[in-house]
This record gives structure tokens, C-alpha cells and sequence, in this order.
């Protein structure tokens, strides 16, 4: 079965990429993406590329390439669903913030509502293809739902999660380590589905790296890597703190055990607390599976990487204060970089949202500049947390277009964000525009402490 048209429901930070490197890489097949955000959609159709609403290196020029031949963006999400033969739900699935498991489980809200507005809509069969990451088991309730609409419409239901990384998403999508298809390859209409999706990606993915397996295994391995990724950053981030009370250095450490093969150099960077969209809900959700089962020294064991990590962000910023003279009321503090990791205008979950909001506790006046997060992004992620009114936030949090106004009369300068311009920025200059003693805070292990010390920084770094 060769697939010609393709719908992908939702144009976020997985939508958006993925379809923009299938159309280019597979211009015989038409990819539409649908969104009920309409400004979103606009930004993705925008004539200037440079406009489109992700920030990603590459991606404006593949969405150039593609747009207009054989990749479109709609709001007609009735129009692209009945078209298609291959349907990607690539939705949000948040963690819950009301009733049962509020705080743990995914909203699978906007993941039913795909399900029933495609019920609704086909009138043809349909291979439909989990893309967002969802709790294992989810492919049973979209097919009770697709299953029981009477109109006689066929599905295969696929799942196939995304592990592209925000920032080198382009590059994960094209040269992607394996490409994960489950589905219910014991029957012969489920193995041709499979079979069609895996003809997809064979247009640039050896098919050695495209991975078949069955529904749940697909589901579960997607929590299980983000789970394994997350845990690293947390048990490096662990050993940070015994590093700073013992003088042991680490990135010292982090090199020395990674180049054991066994354990590999990736993923040990200590930081101020891992951020994005989906380490903290993937884990959580994990958690809540493990415990609907009633396993709960697993859950206890996947519980602990959310703790690490928000250990590490209360005591970057409780560092700050203490080393302040225990106090920073009143004194301006200046930040660099707000993103949750560099090259992406993304923020959810970034640690600056909570260090910030912990200074602001404290009563900091907070300056903050990052080389891609809109002013307006930064109030939003601070009031979400609904700690203060939203016109405090406003008083106390300045936001500036360029690094050196962060500096400018500052009692200290905290760096949260890995953009590379922060290591080449004229560090003299910011020494000199800070008040004394001039404090400089590095969360990402960026900086360059000798060099920093020379300049006459009293320089404070994650771990060492
Ligand atoms: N952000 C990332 O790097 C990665 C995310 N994922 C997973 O992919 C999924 C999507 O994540 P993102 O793209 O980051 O989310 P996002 O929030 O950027 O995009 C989701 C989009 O879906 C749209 N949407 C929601 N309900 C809809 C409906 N009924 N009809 C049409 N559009 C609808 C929203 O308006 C939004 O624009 C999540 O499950 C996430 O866990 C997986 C791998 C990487
Ligand atoms: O499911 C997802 O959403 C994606 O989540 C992560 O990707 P992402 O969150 O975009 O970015 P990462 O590079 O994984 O970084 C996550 C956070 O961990 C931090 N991090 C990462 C690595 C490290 O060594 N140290 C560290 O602090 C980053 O700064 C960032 O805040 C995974 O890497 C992807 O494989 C997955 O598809």
C-alpha cells in the first residue's frame, strides 16, 4: 500500500518538523498539517520563512523547499482528515492539572478529541499514527473510539513516538538514531499498515534503523528513553553537590565515568535542572502508570529523578541568595538566556522559570535577556505559575534586548541558558558595569573560571 496523502493533527515543535522533512523527502506524497491555532497556522504559512512560529536550525529552509508543493498548513482539520490515508496525531498530552491523577497522568483530552472528530469525519480507511507520546495502553481507547462509530470506516492504529530533540530537531529527523513503528503486526492488515509507514521513512532511513515492534512495546519505549535520559541528568546533577563540598571538579567526573564504553560521555553535562516539555511529564505519567498497577517501589524509583531535578533549581537559586549576603531584596540580579537548552525559543518547564521565581520570592528586581524568547513568553511562564499578581511580575522583571544591560549595575549575573554567544560576550566589559563585588553565577558549566577569576568575577559554577 503506497501512501499518498498525509494529515498530521497538530503544527507544534513535533508536527511542524516531522511533516516539513517527510514532504521534503518525500515530494510524491501531499502532507498537511492542521491546527485549531489559527495563529499558528498563519506563522507556518507566513511568506517571509524566516517567520515560522519554531525556532529551529534548518528547518526554515526545508519548510521553504516543501511549502506550497507538497506540504500545506490548514485550519481545515475535517478537509485534511478526510483526504488522507495516513493520519499522525501529534497533539499536546500534558500532564493533568485537575481531578484524578491531576499533576501525574497525561491529559489524554486533546487525544480523544482527535479520535472522535476522525470518527466523525472518514469515510474512508485510515491508518492513524500516535506521534504524541501517550501512556501505554492508549492505542486500546482510540481503537474503542475509532471502532465504535458504525459507519464502516476500517483503522490500523499505529504508534510511532518522536525522539527528535528541540534544537537539533532537523538533524535528529534526518540521521535519526532508530525510527520506533509499533502496531499489530500478528494480523495481515496491521503488518501492511506498518509496512506502509515503514515505506515512509525508507526514503532516507536504512530500514535497519526503522524498529518494528508491537503497539505497547512502541508506547512504552518512548517513557522509558525519555526516562533514561532524564535520570542521567539527574544522577550527574546529584554528584554536582558532592562535587562542590568535596573539591572534587564534575566535569572531571562526568568525563572520567562516560569514557567507559559501557556507560558513554552523552548526557552528563551538569546544569541547573533539566527543562522541556516532556522529561518532567513523561516521568510523572510513568510514575502514575507504575503506581495504577500497584508498583510502587518503580514508581519511588522514577519519583526520585523529579526530585533530584528540582532539588538542583531551589538550590542553584538558594545558592545565589546566601552567597548575596543572604539577601538579595531590592538588589538586580541579571539573567542570561531563558530557554529551556539553546537553540530554541522554548521555554516550558525551563529551569530560568523557577530560579527566577525563587528570586522573586526573595524580592529581586530581575533583568532578564534571551537571544530568542519574546518579553511576552517570559510574563506568561512566570504568571502560569500564579505565585504573585501579574503586575509584580512586571514590576520586578525587565526584559532586554541585548546581554549587556543585564549587566549594567547588577550585584550578579546568573547564567541559565547554554547560548553560545554568552561565551563569547566581552566578559571585561560586563565585570565592569556589575556593582562589587561582582558576582557571576554559571549554570550551564559555560564559562571559562580561570579567565573569569582573572577578570576579577567572584565566580560561582554548578559542581565545581
Ligand atoms: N517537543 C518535543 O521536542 C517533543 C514532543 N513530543 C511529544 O509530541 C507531542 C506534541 O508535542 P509538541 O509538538 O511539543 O506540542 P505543541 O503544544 O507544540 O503542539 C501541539 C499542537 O496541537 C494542537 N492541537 C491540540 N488539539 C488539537 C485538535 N483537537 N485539533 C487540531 N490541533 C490540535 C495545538 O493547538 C498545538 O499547536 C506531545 O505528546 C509531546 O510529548 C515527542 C518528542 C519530542
Ligand atoms: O520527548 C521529547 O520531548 C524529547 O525530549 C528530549 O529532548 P529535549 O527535551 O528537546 O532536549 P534535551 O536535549 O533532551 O534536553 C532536555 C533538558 O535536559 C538538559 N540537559 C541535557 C543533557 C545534559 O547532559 N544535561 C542537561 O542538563 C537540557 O539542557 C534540557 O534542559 C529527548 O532528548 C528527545 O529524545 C525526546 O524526543
Amino acid at each position: 500500500m503506497k501512501i499518498k496523502n498525509i494529515c498530521c493533527i497538530g503544527a507544534g515543535y513535533v508536527g511542524g518538523p516531522t511533516m516539513a522533512v517527510i514532504a521534503q523527502k518525500c515530494p510524491e506524497i501531499n502532507v498537511t498539517v492542521v491546527d485549531i491555532n489559527e495563529s499558528r497556522i498563519a506563522a507556518w504559512n507566513d511568506d517571509d520563512v524566516n517567520n515560522i512560529p519554531i525556532y529551529e536550525p534548518g528547518l526554515s529552509n526545508i519548510v521553504g523547499e516543501a511549502r506550497g508543493r507538497n506540504l500545506f498548513f490548514s485550519t481545515d482539520v475535517d478537509a485534511a482528515i478526510d483526504q488522507a490515508d495516513m493520519i499522525f496525531i501529534s497533539v499536546n498530552t500534558p500532564t493533568k492539572t485537575y481531578g484524578i491523577g491531576k499533576g501525574m497522568a497525561a491529559d489524554l483530552k486533546f487525544i480523544e478529541l482527535c479520535a472522535r472528530q476522525i470518527a466523525r469525519v472518514a469515510t474512508t480507511d485510515k491508518i492513524v499514527v500516535e506521534k504524541s507520546t501517550l501512556p501505554v495502553r492508549t492505542a486500546e481507547a482510540l481503537r474503542n473510539i475509532l471502532d465504535n462509530t458504525g459507519n464502516g470506516v476500517k483503522y490500523q492504529i499505529l504508534s510511532n513516538p518522536e525522539f527528535l530533540a528541540e534544537g537539533t530537531a532537523v538533524d535528529d529527523l534526518m540521521d535519526p538514531d532508530r525510527v520506533l513503528i509499533g502496531g499489530d503486526i500478528d494480523t495481515a492488515e496491521g503488518a501492511e499498515a506498518v509496512e506502509a509507514l515503514v515505506d515512509v521513512y525508507a526514503h532516507w532511513i536504512d530500514r535497519d534503523r526503522i524498529l518494528t515492534t508491537n503497539v505497547w512495546s512502541s508506547e512504552l519505549s518512548k517513557l522509558t528513553a525519555n526516562a533514561f535520559l532524564a535520570q542521567r541528568v539527574s544522577s550527574i546533577n546529584s554528584l554536582s553537590e558532592l562535587c562542590e563540598k568535596t573539591g572534587a571538579d564534575v566535569n572531571e567526573v562526568a568525563k572520567a565515568v562516560g569514557m567507559d564504553r559501557r556507560i558513554g560521555s552523552k548526557f552528563l553535562q551538569s546544569s541547573v535542572g533539566f527543562g522541556g516539555s516532556c522529561f518532567q511529564k513523561d516521568i510523572l505519567n510513568l510514575v502514575y502508570i507504575a503506581k495504577s498497577y500497584g508498583l510502587n517501589e518503580v514508581a519511588d524509583y522514577w519519583e526520585q529523578v523529579i526530585i533530584m531535578n528540582d532539588h538542583q533549581k531551589r538550590r542553584f537559586a538558594a545558592n545565589i541568595v546566601k552567597t548575596l549576603f543572604n539577601t538579595v531584596s531590592g538588589k538586580k540580579i541579571g539573567i542570561l538566556g531563558w530557554a529551556f537548552k539553546k537553540d530554541t525559543n522554548d521555554t516550558r518547564e525551563s529551569a530560568a522559570i523557577y530560579v527566577v521565581d525563587y528570586l522573586l520570592n526573595e524580592q529581586a528586581e530581575v533583568v532578564v535577556y534571551d537571544p530568542k524568547v519574546k518579553p511576552e513568553q517570559i510574563y506568561a511562564d512566570l504568571d502560569y505559575l500564579n505565585t504573585r499578581p501579574e503586575a509584580e511580575n512586571r514590576a520586578s522583571v525587565t526584559i532586554v534586548d541585548n546581554s549587556h544591560e543585564v549587566a549594567e549595575k547588577a550585584h550578579a549575573v546568573a547564567v541559565l541558558t547554554e547560548w553560545d554567544e554568552f561565551i563569547e560576550l566581552d566578559w571585561s566589559k560586563v565585570y565592569d558595569d556589575m556593582l562589587k563585588p561582582a558576582f557571576l553565577f554559571d549554570g550551564r558549566r559555560l564559562l571559562n573560571r580561570a579567565e573569569k577569576e582573572q577578570i576579577g568575577f567572584e565566580f560561582y559554577a554548578i559542581g565545581s
